[in-house]
């Protein structure tokens, strides 16, 4: 589904992705892990043409991304859905509007139809749609707003969704919800997911697949079990969120 080959990227002096080699099967969700600051948030940026690599491959769908033009990039937005970390809505513009913005973008849809599918997705992840849809998002708590932001990405029927550190700043109990809606519209949208994030717990609940980005490289994949299990000393430090020991901390944003 995504494949992404030998991608390099740097900023200024700093080369933070150094050769980065992942396949990303379909219909599952992979979850890539790795330090703040290494690099996770500039991979998916690259799999939605956000950014361009200084070198390497980006095949999503089949189609080779790296070098899109504008028009090219335009058809992966409408395909790929990304739920940026802080939600990213418009504060100037009410819940139902918000959610409606990509489909007046990329549809022709009427506002009979517009409605309507602003109302599934809002029924999709949990909130009710008679409560929220004249509301403002200063109006709604964190974890509203988090799923106001995911009924938005889901509102063109994406068939990858993106997802940049979905839990961040939310209780243990959000977070849980949060991780069963990722679950959840997996299976009702048969989405191929990505997932960035530094909540351990959370990633093994909602993730199939498993990445470790370390020093600009992918140095293990593998599923949840294997990953539990592994002996890779930079994983197993990860993990068991541990100072001191083999990783060299990286520079922090
Ligand atoms: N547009 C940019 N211009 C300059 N430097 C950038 C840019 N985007 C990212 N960086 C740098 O690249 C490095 C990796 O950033 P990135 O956001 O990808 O890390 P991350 O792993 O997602 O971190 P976090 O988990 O903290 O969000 C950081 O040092 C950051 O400062």
């Amino acid at each position: 589904m995504i494949e992404i080959k030998g991608l390099k990227k740097q900023f200024g002096p700093k080369e933070v992705l150094k050769g980065i080699d992942l396949h990303i099967p379909k219909g599952k969700t992979t979850v890539i892990l790795g330090l703040s600051g290494g690099g996770k948030s500039t991979i998916i940026k690259h799999i939605v043409g956000l950014l361009k690599p200084d070198s390497g491959e980006i095949w999503v769908d089949g189609e080779e991304i790296s070098q899109a033009n504008e028009e090219q990039i335009r058809k992966i937005r409408k395909k790929v859905g990304f739920l940026f970390q802080s939600g990213a809505l418009f504060d100037s513009m009410n819940i139902f509007e918000n959610i409606a913005f990509p489909l007046r973008e990329h549809t022709n849809m009427s506002e009979d139809e517009i409605m309507s599918r602003v109302v599934e997705r809002l029924e999709m992840v949990g909130l009710k749609p008679s409560e929220v849809l004249n509301l403002y998002p200063d109006e709604l708590s964190g974890g509203m707003r988090k799923r106001v932001g995911l009924a938005r990405t889901i509102a063109l029927n994406p068939e990858i969704i993106l997802y940049d550190e979905p839990t961040s700043g939310l209780d243990p109990i959000t977070s849980d919800l949060i991780s069963q809606m990722i679950v959840q519209l997996k299976e009702r949208l048969s989405v191929t997911s990505v997932l960035i994030s530094h909540d351990i717990k959370e990633s093994f609940k909602a993730g199939d697949y498993f990445a470790m980005l370390y020093d600009g490289k992918i140095i293990e994949t593998g599923d949840a079990e294997h990953f539990k299990s592994t002996d890779n000393p930079y994983v197993r430090q990860f993990l068991d969120g541990k100072s001191e020991g083999p990783i060299h901390f990286q520079e922090k944003k």
